[in-house]
């Protein structure tokens, strides 16, 4: 079975400003994927050049074993997407819109429908041109998540959610990913969200992937070391890559990558010290890898 999405050598410029260059990754069913990437990134223009809306300059993306720009209307249908800035109706009410698009969706769960407009307080009468950023959000996650898509993909959906309704969101993403087998990608700011349900990192840094793979190695490779030597430290720590270091008197505080914990006592003979390990979580591990 091909992966649900394939990223090969994928580049992209504006203009002659190349904003992605040569990515490569992999998703399959059931993963959820954190996107992260500071501000201007370019994690909008990945996900948009993997939906096929934009033809890479070079290299390609595959939804489903075909070319995203190449996908017809059945994989569409597999599709859920929350943009980051929403396409609503302005015209209709809430109720109205999800009426609309269930007409054209097969897999449409009412049952989903009523349960989340229910507990979201979706004010089904009211048009959308009144509605608060935050309810338009939840009703943009709807659409896309109502119709019980194979692959969803999520642009900041949460940045107007109150703290409930963020986690409510969470919940229900879980619960797909799980039970469905849904391959999900969501960008956001709030890093702790992702931390929650991802199982996959990939971090948009210098136009490239400054990881791509599993959150759990992601979290085993950049860890801080507080080191106890009455020795200077070398300047580097080969095949560890120091990310920052801090120093007082005979302890040593060092981020690093791509460290694994069987080279522990090796390096404490090496440097005649002791070390204590201290994971991070990776809201503190993308600050790390953009000192
Ligand atoms: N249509 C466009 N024309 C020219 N430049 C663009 C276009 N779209 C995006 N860019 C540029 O590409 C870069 C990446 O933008 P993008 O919106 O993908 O970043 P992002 O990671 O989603 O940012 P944010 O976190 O702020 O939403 C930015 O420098 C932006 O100015």
């Amino acid at each position: 079975m091909p992966a649900v999405i394939e990223i090969n050598a994928l580049s992209r410029n504006f203009s002659g400003r190349t904003v992605l260059h040569q990515l490569q990754a992999n998703a399959n069913e059931g993963d959820v994927v954190a996107l992260l990437g500071k501000n201007g990134a370019g994690k909008t223009t990945l996900l948009e050049t993997v939906l096929g809306f934009a033809v890479p300059q070079q290299g390609e993306v595959k939804l489903f074993g075909t070319p995203s720009t190449e996908i017809g209307a059945r994989e569409k249908q597999l599709i859920g997407f929350v943009p980051q800035q929403d396409e609503l109706l302005e015209q209709l009410t809430p109720y109205e819109q999800l009426e609309l698009f269930a007409r054209f969706q097969p897999n449409w769960d009412p049952r989903l429908a009523d349960r989340l407009s229910s507990s979201w307080e979706i004010p089904l009468t009211t048009r959308i041109s009144k509605l608060s950023l935050g309810q338009r959000q939840k009703l943009s996650i709807m659409l896309a998540l109502c119709h019980k898509p194979r692959l969803l993909i999520l642009d900041e959906p949460v940045a107007s959610l109150d703290p409930l309704a963020r986690r409510q969101f969470l919940t229900e993403l879980v619960n797909i990913a799980a039970d469905q087998q849904t391959t999900i990608i969501f960008s956001s700011h709030i890093v702790t969200d992702m931390e929650r349900v991802a199982n996959k990192v990939w971090l948009l840094k210098d136009q490239q992937f400054l990881w791509q793979g599993e959150l759990d190695e992601l979290k085993e490779s950049v860890v801080r070391l507080h080191l106890s030597t009455e020795q200077s430290l070398p300047a580097s720590l080969p095949p560890l890559q120091i990310l920052h270091q801090q120093q007082q008197a005979s302890q040593y505080t060092v981020t690093v990558t791509n460290w694994q914990p069987e080279w522990q006592a090796g390096l404490e003979q090496q440097l005649a010290a002791s070390i204590r390990v201290e994971h991070l979580n990776l809201e503190e591990i993308f600050l790390e890898l953009h000192r």
